[in-house]
């Protein structure tokens, strides 16, 4: 007996090795067979072989942060629609785009949308996903975006311009210190919002500097963000212990935390009892019956969804001015004219903006080049049942990416020739009406469509108009370093700083 006992304990090791390289050889044939299971359910649709694979073909162009350049570069190799992933899929087709996104298309936000999720139960519009849910939501708070139960977006506008435009005048205008035209207008695009969504800026023009490094602190967790959107089962991880130590909470010091712990300060005191009601954004989201939780999350998105947009398409288009001065020479000369004959105030109004065809279309064609969330993907579901797009069938979950491919379609050479990425205005007011209402469309998917459609896009045109106008009409702006005008990279949203440039007064 004892010698049997002691044969057993040596046997044990090779029986331990023998079951877990089973197991392990088990577990690679099931994945290997997973993987030919789902490059088989879309192996119609055309790209590159190695992207039907692997989501790596995706993540490997987010680590070096060209996804949109190659998006650009399938869509012209293989037509309107692109396989990229293992289960993504991009298309280029404006008239499916708007179907997808249409409100009976039975399509839905994919998981990819947790990760904008803040908090481990609340979900705010942006990341809900279930249909009836978001109906829901998007009835308490369009109103809010909407302009209901506020006295006007404009008021708030234009005294959050007031204050970009007296910071310019007083600290840099005919002065010998460059300005940082990113800064400056991602702060002042900051203090707008502030101003337009609970009556007060947020201080960062006031001090001139980044509040709580919540520039910085966002610049330099985007790129993970954006790197980690191919893995959203992470983001659940984010939410437990011990990463969830890792997330932003209100009473930070720092970043996104300390914005939030200004404004849950600034949801407390309003849903104090006795406080006199406001006429913005906060007090429509509260009468239209948020709980405090609610509002938390809506007002964080805000920042995320509104901010960096914003500010990067109103930096992007006074580059683009400043690189073409014969561009930049027409716009003033249109803000004069407007001047002389009374049709523009002080400060612009948006109707009188939008009576300006050349201000509109340096807008447009700042948005075309650099739609401001040029890489994130925002994948749709494809509905039960599967759906047949661009001649292709696509099984229930294939994700469809609306974002990735705008940036492709605003430089299709098919679409707008040969001088696609040419930053040139006239292009807009040569087109016919027709030409010109497929050119908005296409432009117009940079704020998403229909039942997904951004509901801050009135406020982010009327800033663009603003700010652009209001800086024009007083400055000379010139670029310090015309070898390199500024540092720029792409993580979902354009992040720029350094576009130092000289200001004189006109
Ligand atoms: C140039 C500026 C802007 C651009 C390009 C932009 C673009 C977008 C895009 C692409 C989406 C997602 C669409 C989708 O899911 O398919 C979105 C959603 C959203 N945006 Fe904007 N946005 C801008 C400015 C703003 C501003 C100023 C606000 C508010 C102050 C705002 C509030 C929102 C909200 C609340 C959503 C979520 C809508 C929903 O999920 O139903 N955005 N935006």
């Amino acid at each position: 007996m004892a010698f049997l006992a002691s044969a057993w304990d040596e046997s044990r090791p090779r029986v331990s090795i023998i079951v877990i390289s089973s197991l392990v050889g088990l577990l690679v044939v099931a994945s290997i067979f997973q993987r030919l299971q789902r490059w088989q359910q879309l192996r119609h649709v055309p790209g590159p072989r190695l992207a039907g694979f692997t989501s790596l073909w995706i993540t490997w162009r987010h680590i070096r942060a060209t996804i949109h350049e190659e998006c650009k570069d399938v869509a012209e190799k293989y037509g309107p629609l692109v396989r990229i992933g293992p289960n993504e899929v991009i298309c280029t087709d404006l008239e499916t785009i708007h179907r997808i996104c249409s409100f009976k298309s039975g399509y839905r936000k994919d998981n990819w949308y947790r990760i904008g999720r803040m908090s481990k139960d609340q979900d705010s519009v942006f990341t809900t996903l279930d249909p009836e849910l978001r109906r829901e939501k998007k009835k308490k708070i369009s109103p809010a975006y909407a302009g209901k139960g506020s006295d006007s977006f404009e008021h708030g506008v234009d005294r959050g311009i007031a204050i970009l435009i007296d910071s310019i005048e007083t600290r840099y205008a005919n002065q010998s210190i460059p300005m940082d035209l990113a800064r400056q207008v991602h702060f002042g695009i900051l203090d707008t919002l502030g101003e337009v969504a609970y009556s007060k800026p947020l201080g960062f023009l006031a001090n001139n500097k980044d509040m709580g490094n919540f520039l910085k602190i966002n610049e330099e967790t985007l790129p993970f963000v954006f790197i980690l959107s191919n893995y959203v089962s992470i983001f659940k991880l984010l939410h437990k212990w011990p990463f969830n130590l890792l997330l932003p909470r209100a009473g930070d010091q720092v970043g996104l935390g300390a914005v939030m712990g200004f404004t849950t300060g600034l949801i407390d005191q309003r849903l104090r009892p006795g406080v006199e009601p406001q006429r913005d954004i906060l007090q429509s989201f509260i009468a239209n019956g948020l709980t405090r939780e609610e509002l938390v999350e809506e007002v964080t998105l805000q920042f995320f969804a509104g901010t960096d947009t914003t500010a990067s398409s109103i930096t992007m288009t006074l580059l683009y001015l400043l690189a073409t001065p014969s561009a930049y020479r027409k716009l003033q000369k249109e803000i004069g004219d407007g001047i002389a004959k009374g049709l523009v105030s002080s400060p612009i109004q948006d109707v009188e903006a939008r009576q300006m065809p050349y201000l509109q279309a340096c807008i447009r064609e700042g948005l075309r080049l650099m739609p401001p969330l040029a890489t994130g993907a925002f994948y749709k579901a494809v509905p039960e049942g599967g759906d047949t797009v661009c001649g292709h069938y696509l099984p229930p979950g294939t994700r469809v990416a609306t974002g990735s491919m705008v940036y492709a379609m605003g430089r299709s050479k098919a679409f707008w020739g040969g001088d696609a990425d040419v930053f040139r205005p006239d292009r807009w007011l040569e087109a016919d009406e027709d030409r010109r209402l497929a050119m908005t469309m296409t432009v117009d998917l940079a704020f998403g469509h229909g039942q997904f459609g951004c509901l801050g896009k009135a406020i982010a045109f009327m800033e663009l108009s603003k700010a652009v106008a209001e800086i024009l009409r007083r400055y000379d702006l010139s670029i310090v370093n015309p070898t390199h005008p500024l540092k720029i990279f792409t993580a979902i949203a354009w992040v720029s700083h350094d576009l130092w440039v000289k200001v004189e007064r006109r």
